[in-house]
């Protein structure tokens, strides 16, 4: 057998274009796929999301891929091979804070590096209802923190000092495992539309700030009723968490949820430790994360360190002074962030995945398709799409099967086919009902708001129709 040339993955990560040449991975070979590009049979654009990385995460979205005749296709572009001993630099090697993060998917929408925050390319996005680890969305605010399972323990307290230490396998095995199938949205999710309208402060989010997933852990409850907290608490209590993930000054990311979110057996609260089947990746909270269903991501803290039961909302910045709602009126200079409640559930939200803007499709039928979400598990009931703009509607079909009443977690993929015709210039628009009948605004700027959150108007995507 032909000994081949070891690759780092970064080395790959450099060839991505046909000037750079296009190198992917499958497995820990390397392929050099340059002259297959223009021949591929699901269009070169497609291909080169993949450029520079890991085929598996979009052909777990395409399963024609999963054919013999494919890997032999793929076997004659082969260059090289993994390297197996490849050292990841050290936070402290380099005095760079960030060092220590993971190797990341090529493929992802970077919006920024340091933390790092990205999402997966739009047109992928609703391919499949669980979205692949290596390309859901990230939400970093800190570097990733480096845990050792072996010496990682979870804090568990409350008022008059009562704590409960758990490792690892104790989490896995004293209680048992719960699976809750759950979408995650930032409350910046379409910020770029906001922005757009006014300035607003924050990561220009497109519509991909939002991934789905199975998520395995404990319940939260079994954990606090364990710990010997009871199922009702008088007064307003939360349960406040906090990461292993920390600025420079030594503080950590947390936030906190109410109690009664925490204990309720119908709100599914897990302390995950699998992510589709996975063990967690680094940048979802390795090796255990909260997932809080149905509630802005940001209070489903990653690297989880600490949970404390307090009759105080957590302290930390991002509970009180931020991921909060205000009027268009509100500025930076008028805020004050202490007249907003912290954003828990969210609104109902929908986005068109495909076509995406500006593109000039082939006239005839036309396929639209997009996600739809609503937040507190109420479930989508409806989602109604227009091609003019919003003078006319029509239904679109909601792939998957119904969700329980009330615990609707997870989003829906729709889809809506219609006749177009050559020379049409289409104004695409898709709008969400939820179980409360609760809709989207048409517009943004009566929604503006200074932080850009809770971006959910109508989507609007305008498009060509070929000659
Ligand atoms: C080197 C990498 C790749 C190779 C060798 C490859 C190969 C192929 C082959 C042989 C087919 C036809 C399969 C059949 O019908 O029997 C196909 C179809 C397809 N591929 Fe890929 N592919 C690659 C990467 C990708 C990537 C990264 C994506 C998506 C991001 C993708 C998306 C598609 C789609 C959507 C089709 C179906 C086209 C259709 O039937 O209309 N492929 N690919």
């Amino acid at each position: 057998a032909p000994r081949y040339p070891r690759y780092t993955r970064e080395e790959v990560g450099r060839h991505r274009s046909p000037q750079d040449r296009v190198w992917v991975t499958h497995g820990t070979e390397v392929f050099d796929v340059t002259d297959f590009v223009e021949l591929h049979p699901g269009g070169a654009d497609k291909i080169l999301l993949a450029a520079g990385g890991a085929l598996e995460p979009f052909w777990a979205l395409y399963a024609v891929h999963s054919q013999p005749h494919v890997l032999e296709l793929l076997r004659e572009y082969k260059v090289g091979e993994l390297s197996p001993e490849e050292a990841p630099p050290t936070a402290a090697a380099t005095g760079d804070p960030f060092a220590g993060d993971p190797l990341r998917h090529p493929g992802l929408c970077v919006n920024s590096q340091k933390p790092f925050n990205a999402e997966p390319p739009a047109e992928l996005l609703a391919e499949r209802f669980l979205t692949p680890n290596e390309l859901f969305f990230t939400r970093n605010h800190l570097p990733v923190p480096a845990v050792d399972p072996g010496s990682y323990r979870l804090r568990v307290e409350g008022p008059g000092g009562r704590a409960l230490s758990l490792s690892l396998p104790e989490l896995r095995s004293r209680f048992p495992k719960h699976e809750v199938t759950a979408t995650l949205q930032c409350a910046g999710n379409r910020r770029a539309e906001m922005s757009q309208v006014r300035p607003v402060k924050g990561l220009p989010w497109d519509i991909g700030a939002i991934s789905t997933a199975r998520w395995g852990g404990a319940r939260l409850r079994d954990v606090l009723l364990h710990a010997g907290f009871e199922e009702e608490r008088e007064g307003e209590w939360h349960v406040c968490f906090e990461g292993l993930d920390a600025d420079a000054g030594g503080a950590p990311y947390g936030a906190s949820i109410p109690y009664s979110r925490a204990v309720s057996p119908a709100a599914d609260v897990l302390l995950a430790y699998e992510m589709n089947g996975e063990e967690l990746p680094r940048d979802h909270g390795f090796p255990v994360r909260v997932v809080v269903p149905g509630v802005v991501g940001a209070r489903s803290v990653k690297w989880l360190r600490r949970v404390a039961v307090s009759p105080a909302e957590s302290p930390s910045h991002w509970q009180q002074n931020d991921y909060k709602g205000f009027s268009p009126c509100v500025d930076w200079d008028t805020v004050d962030y202490k007249t907003a409640p912290a954003i828990q559930e969210l609104p109902v939200q929908s986005a068109i995945t495909h076509p995406r803007p500006g593109a000039a499709v082939p006239a005839g039928e036309l396929t639209v398709k997009g996600y739809a979400w609503s937040g507190g598990g109420r479930p989508v009931v409806r989602v109604d799409v227009s091609l003019d703009g919003g003078r006319t509607w029509r239904v679109a079909r909601l792939a998957g099967e119904r969700p329980p009443p009330e615990r609707a977690w997870a989003w829906v993929l729709w889809e809506l086919q219609a006749p177009v015709a050559a020379g049409a210039e289409l104004e695409i628009v898709c709008k969400a009902v939820d179980g409360s009948y609760n809709v989207q605004p048409d517009s943004v700027a009566p929604i503006w708001n200074l932080r850009g959150v809770l971006s959910n108007a109508w989507h609007r995507v305008r498009v060509s129709v070929r000659d």
